[in-house]
Formats: C-alpha cells, structure tokens, sequence
C-alpha cells in the first residue's frame, strides 16, 4: 500500500511523558512547554489528566495547566478524563477533547484504573455521553494491546473486544497502545487489524513506547497499512507509573525525521521541536531521549 502522504502527530509528552516524574514539575513549565510544542507546529497536545491526585500527584495541577493556556487557533487541546468526576472537572479548562483510556488487559485495567474492563466501560459511558453532547470529541485509547506487563501477550481477539465495546459506547476513535513497547511490526499490525474491525481507518490511532527500540519500526510497519495518526512525546519523555520499568513513548523528533525523510508532511519544524524537547530536558537534568535530538544537538554544537 502506498504511504499516507500527511500525518498527524499528537504530541502527549505534557501528559504521558511527565505523569511519571518524582519530583514536582510547576505548571508554569508545563504551560511553557505546550506553548513550543504549539510553536513548533504541533496541532494536537494531550496536555494534562484529571485523575486522582494520590494515585497520579504529577497531574494534581492539571485544572492550572489548562487555565494557563494560550491558546493558538487550530490546535487540539487533549485532556484524560477516566470518569464523571474527571470529565466533570475538565470542563472548566475547554478541552477539545477527551480521552478515555481502558485496556485490553484485565490486570493491567485493574492496576492502572482500579476496576475490570467491564466496569471501565459502564464508567466510560455517561462521559462519552456528556461529551458528545457538548460537542467534545472522545478518543478511547487501549493499554496493553500487545503486551502486559502482568499478564504477558495479548491476543489479537483482546484488542478486538475493547475495540467493540468502545465503538458501542460512541467513542469516535481507538489509540492502539503499546504501552510497555514489546511490539514488533507484525504484532502490532495484527494488534491493528483487530482494532480496524471496529474504527475506521481514519479513526485509528498508534501509541508506541519504544522500551525495546521497536516503535519507529512498528509506525512504519502502521503506516503501511494506511495508518496516519500517531501519539509521541517529546524528548522521548515517559512512561506508565503502572507499567513499570516501561520507557517513554517514541520520541516525536525521531519520528518526525522519519516521515519527513519519507516525505510525509506533519506540519512541523523539526528545529524548534528539538528546541521544545532540549527545554523540558533542561529542566528535569537530563539529555532528551532522542537519537534525532542527540544528533541535532551534537550537530549544533559543532
Ligand atoms: C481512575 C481512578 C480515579 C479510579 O480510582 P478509584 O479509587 O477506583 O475511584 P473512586 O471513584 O472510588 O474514588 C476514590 C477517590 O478518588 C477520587 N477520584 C475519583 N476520580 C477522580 C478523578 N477523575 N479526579 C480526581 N479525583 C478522583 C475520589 O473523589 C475519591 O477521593 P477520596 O474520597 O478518597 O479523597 C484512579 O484509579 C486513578 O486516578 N488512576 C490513575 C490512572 C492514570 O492516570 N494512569 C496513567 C495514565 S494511563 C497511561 O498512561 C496509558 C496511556 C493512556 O498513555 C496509553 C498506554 O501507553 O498504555
């Protein structure tokens, strides 16, 4: 199949790539790195979570974050919202979306959301609803898709019954999330397949953390199949404070450098996304996780 000729990249480093951060990050810096992240051409931002602040202190400010803001015409603004209480309070920041977020693993959906997959659903439901209705869009996004940390590999059929149960809630697109990144290209296309029956291709989404190295290979493995949506973080940020020893999601410079070397339009300056990422590494005191951030950098530097 010939490649997609554009991509859309939602860039979830504010929230994926910092819930899992120990020490504190002030809103202002989160505030801050949207901000480039917008600047650098990104158009869609998952900014922030409104979960419970014992089980994810890191997103305890998520109401500030929002409400600090400025917003740029043409941008998505994502927030999680895992029930009513969460949705409820997300209202007040305007989010342009919502995100609920299950799992294709029964261990995992416990461990991450304190309940099975089923009661998920019935929590997911009146928030799909309530979002609809005010013209919010709803993304579902699938943890452990392919693998699990506590339950091992999943089957292809597991990633088919979340799928069908998101879809008969109104959900109007599925992120298919490696979430411990032990995905490779066939694992995940079939991992895909299983989600296509359910969304449309234009409504399917791939959310790779890269902790064995394999998630450019599995976007582009995606990507043959039509796929044209992707989540990143920058600076290569992250990782699931339920899955642990999981790294970050792929890092968006990499996978950025990849599409446009493919000649994929993404509609975003690599240059100032390095300098987003070299911002929110700066700050936390460490290099970005990034080789195309690295070589930039190194190439800067003489
Ligand atoms: C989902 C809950 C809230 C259920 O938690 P629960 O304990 O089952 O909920 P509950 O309804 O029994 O309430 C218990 C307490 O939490 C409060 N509460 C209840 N709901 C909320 C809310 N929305 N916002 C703020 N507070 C809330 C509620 O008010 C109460 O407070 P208390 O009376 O004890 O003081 C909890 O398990 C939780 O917050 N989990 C954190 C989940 C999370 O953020 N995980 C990381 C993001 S998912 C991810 O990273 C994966 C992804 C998406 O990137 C894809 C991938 O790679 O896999």
């Amino acid at each position: 199949m010939q490649l997609p000729s554009k991509v859309k990249l939602v860039d979830v480093g504010p929230r994926d790539g910092l819930q899992n951060e120990k020490e504190p990050v002030p809103a202002a810096v989160k505030i801050a790195l949207v901000h480039r992240l917008q600047d650098a051409g990104l158009r869609d931002i998952e900014v922030t979570s409104h979960v419970s602040p014992k089980w994810v202190p890191q997103m305890a400010d998520a109401a500030e974050v929002m409400a600090g803001l400025a917003r740029q015409p043409g941008v998505r603004y994502s927030v999680l919202t895992p029930n009513m209480k969460g949705f409820e309070a997300a209202l007040q920041g305007k989010p342009d979306e919502v995100v609920i977020f299950g799992a294709a693993s029964e261990a995992f959906s416990q461990r991450n959301i304190n309940c099975s997959i089923a009661e998920s659903i019935e929590r997911f439901a009146p928030v799909v609803e309530a979002a609809r209705a005010k013209g919010i869009h709803v993304r579902a996004v699938m943890s452990t898709a392919v693998g699990c940390p506590y339950e091992g590999e999943i089957a292809p059929e597991r990633v088919e019954m979340f799928a069908r149960l998101a879809r008969q809630i109104g959900a109007q697109h599925l992120g298919v999330a490696d979430t411990i990144g032990v995905g490779t290209p066939r694992k995940v296309q079939r991992a895909m397949e299983a989600a296509l029956k359910h969304f449309e291709l234009d409504a399917v989404s791939g959310h790779f953390h890269d902790t064995y190295g394999q998630a450019l290979a599995n976007t582009l493995a995606c990507l043959q199949m039509g796929i044209w949506q992707y989540d990143a973080s920058v600076a290569g940020l992250g990782g699931c404070p339920y899955a642990k020893g999981a790294t970050g999601n792929v890092a968006t410079e990499d996978v950025v450098f990849m599409l446009h070397g493919l000649g994929i339009e993404t509609g975003i300056d690599l240059d100032k996304l390095v300098d987003a990422g070299k911002f929110i590494s700066d700050f936390l005191g460490r290099k970005p996780n990034s080789r195309v951030a690295t070589a930039v950098l190194n190439k800067r530097s003489g």
